[in-house]
């Protein structure tokens, strides 16, 4: 591990763990992307090395692939795998009834495949990705790039009237040239602000002709573990609360935390 970390990756790194504790011997298991979801991979890798844990995992990403790969953790895709039994991943917001929105990586068709294709989804995430209303962040939304503007004004055509706050619609770019995903599509971002119903919303982009799929995660995730850059991490899921709060400690100057909450 490395010394010194900023706070929020104290935050995230300590949800990790506490996740990476569901993982057990012979499980098929997503592995989510994004910056939380290389400190669960981390994670793992250290449980294979100080355990011998062996598991199967299903990278949701080209990025999430090469982590493990790296760590020495066996891989294998979805069409090998078809049913998982758990999927841990990073998240962009939640909100209480553990509704999510994801995709700020651009991953989130093949989280969601994956998410969906599993037992159980637990996301993992510092403090800050806790929301009141979902719509704070972006809204990504994942198309054909075959007449992707077409596509973009259906889109907002089709905000109007919804129970939103913004209507901007702009492409993803990454330098001069439009963002492209692991599956060869573009992405449009909604700046929506609030949205008052994330199902509704959901089931109407994806019955837009160049959609392939947006980041609304609705009944999807099960579980979310919070970390903080002190230590503690909470479990919650929607119908019991809190089911759990743990705190980990620095314990040497490697940044190994540890388990002090029993
Ligand atoms: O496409 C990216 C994924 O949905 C990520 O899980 C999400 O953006 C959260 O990423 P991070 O853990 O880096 O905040």
């Amino acid at each position: 591990m490395p010394t010194d970390l900023p706070p929020v990756d104290k935050a995230k790194f300590v949800a990790a763990k506490r996740a990476s504790a569901y993982v057990e011997d012979g499980m098929t298991v997503g592995l989510g992307t994004g910056s939380t979801a290389a400190w669960l991979v981390r994670c793992l890798g250290e449980r294979a090395q100080t355990e011998g844990l062996r598991f199967r995992g299903v990278p949701t990403s080209e990025r999430t692939a090469d982590l493990a790969r790296e760590l020495g953790l066996e891989i294998t895709t979805l069409e090998e795998a078809r049913w998982l039994d758990l999927t841990i991943d990073g998240a962009d917001e939640h909100d209480a009834r553990l509704d999510l929105i994801k995709g700020a990586g651009g991953a989130l068709l093949r989280e969601k495949i994956v998410a969906t294709a599993s037992e159980r989804m637990i996301v993992i995430a510092d403090a800050s990705k806790k929301v009141e209303t979902l719509g704070a962040c972006p809204l990504p939304v994942e198309v054909i790039p075959f007449g992707w503007q077409t596509t973009c004004a259906l889109i907002e055509e089709a905000l109007i009237g919804l129970d939103v706050m913004g209507r901007e619609v702009t492409l993803r770019m990454e330098g001069e040239a439009p963002f492209v995903t692991d599956e060869g599509n573009h992405i449009l971002d909604l700046h929506l602000k609030r949205i008052g119903d994330p199902r509704r919303l959901g089931l109407m982009l994806n019955q837009i002709a160049g959609v392939v799929e947006n980041g609304l995660f609705v009944d999807i995730c099960d579980v979310v573990v919070t970390g903080y850059a002190d230590g503690r991490v909470t479990l919650h899921d929607e119908t019991r609360g809190t089911l759990e709060e743990t705190r980990y400690e620095f314990v040497t100057e490697d940044n190994i935390f540890t388990d002090i909450s029993d």
